[in-house]
């Protein structure tokens, strides 16, 4: 049971010899147990981490066979935007922590029971409900901590998001406030478009309230992912520590490339680190988060957090001594971490190409006949067109011969039906 780390986690100060961390046996009376609730490709290497730490995992997602599922301890499929099924399920559980993995879940439930006393919520209940939606993110960001942002404003109506889109000039960007990996948004470049924008912000969100945030577009030389990662230091105290930066290329919204780490101007790397301190601190709790930034020269733009490992983040299977989800686990758990880097590394991702259940992919052998590389096929169902399905993953003395192995590889997996 985590009992003796949760007393810790209140006190002020302590010191090291106090900090006495207790991880139980698996399906025991003793056992230490964690929910995920969402169990994708993410979640998968969260669980398998976990159970390397003695953890018993408990794996929900919204459909049967989810990646999650298959290596957890137990499994369930629920609607995890149902708050009396998820409070319903939490009672049976009753883990140690519950670990959000998506941003599809009924928050306010998680906060309700965190208040209760009833559940520890990784890294906080209001974290994730604050991140579930762009607009609690982007209000508490821009409005309360004074962060650099692009323009935006929210509509909840088509002629709103008209007067929005004149207000913030072209060209800008909609989205769905509750969306993830790019469904619904679009880049619109004149008035023209702003219809078909609202039409396709409507059909992409993961909850269909139809409001929008419209952003102004910025025109950064590259973009980063800073996963930064809050654990209890040697006096129990939360600690911010930092990874290298990981650049990444997105397509429709969707990450399709990463590497690490990203070459970035000393000034800039400081902003950047100074942003997410800021942000982190403010979420606060235990674990591993995703700030996404936008980078020109010297100048930082905050985009959006994660509060737990990051697609792009992927990379770090290959490229760090302990990845982005060994970090999570061991932050959460209260166990010390090291963020650093063993090699540069890039990641690629496979698509599956076709809308239709257990397909299979050849070509495995010859992706990994490029000199370097690994690879992750998450075992999804269920395949869609642009449903990522697997990456390839690539080390290199550097991070351009990197991302020309990663892509290699993943070019040579191609994706059936059987
Ligand atoms: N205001 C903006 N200006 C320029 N590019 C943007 C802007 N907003 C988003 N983008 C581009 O679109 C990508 C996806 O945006 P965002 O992260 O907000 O979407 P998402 O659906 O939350 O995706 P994910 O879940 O993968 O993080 C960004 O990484 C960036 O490349
Ligand atoms: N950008 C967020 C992200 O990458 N989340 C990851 O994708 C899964 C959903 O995939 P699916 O839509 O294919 O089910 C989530 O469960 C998580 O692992
Ligand atoms: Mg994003």
């Amino acid at each position: 049971m985590l009992q003796c780390f949760l007393q810790n986690m209140n006190k002020s100060s302590n010191s090291a010899n106090n900090i006495s961390v207790q991880i139980g046996t698996p399906l025991s009376h003793s056992a230490t147990k964690v929910m995920l609730l969402g169990s994708g490709e993410l979640g998968k290497e969260v669980i398998i981490s976990l159970q390397r730490l003695g953890v018993e995992v408990i794996a929900v997602d919204r459909y049967a066979d989810a990646p999650g599922h298959q290596v957890a301890h137990r499994s369930h499929v629920i609607d995890m935007t149902d708050g009396v099924a998820l409070a319903n399920l939490i009672a049976v559980e009753q883990p140690d922590l519950i670990v959000p993995e998506i941003e599809a879940i009924a928050t306010l439930t998680l906060v309700e029971l965190e208040a209760a006393g009833k559940v520890r919520v990784i890294p906080t209940a209001r974290a994730t409900w604050l991140t579930m939606n762009r607009e609690g993110i982007r209000r508490l960001v821009a409005e309360e901590l004074s962060l650099p942002t692009s323009p935006y404003r929210f509509a909840d109506t088509l002629e709103e998001m008209r007067a929005a889109c004149d207000f913030i000039g072209y060209p800008c960007i909609i989205k769905p406030v509750m969306s993830s990996s790019g469904k619904g948004q679009s880049k619109i470049d004149n008035a023209s478009e702003v219809d078909a924008a609202w039409e396709y912000a409507a059909s992409g969100g993961r909850v269909q309230n139809g409001r929008v945030i419209v952003e102004g577009f910025i025109d950064f030389d590259y973009e980063i992912t800073l996963l930064t990662v809050r654990a209890l230091d040697a006096n129990g105290q939360p600690a911010t520590h930092y990874c290298e930066p990981i650049g990444h290329v997105q397509v429709q919204g969707d990450y399709v490339e990463s590497w690490q780490p990203q070459a970035m101007h000393p000034q800039a790397l400081e902003n950047a680190r100074n942003i997410a301190k800021k942000v982190t601190d403010n979420l606060g709790g235990l674990g591993l988060f995703g700030v996404e930034l936008f980078v020109k020269n010297e100048m930082v733009w905050f985009s959006e957090v994660s509060p737990r490992p990051h697609d792009t983040g992927m990379v770090t299977m290959a490229s760090q001594v302990q990845n982005e989800f060994e970090l999570h686990a061991k932050a959460i758990l209260g166990l010390p971490v090291d963020t650093s880097l063993r090699c540069p590394a890039a990641s690629a991702v496979i698509y599956g190409e076709h809308n239709a259940r257990a397909i299979a992919f050849q070509g495995v052998a010859d992706a990994l006949s490029v000199p370097g590389t690994d690879i992750r096929l998450f075992g999804k169902p269920e395949s869609f067109t642009r449903r990522r399905m697997g990456v390839t993953l690539a080390t290199a003395p550097d991070t351009d011969t990197a991302r020309t192995k990663a892509k290699q590889a993943a070019a040579k997996v191609k994706p059936v039906v059987v």
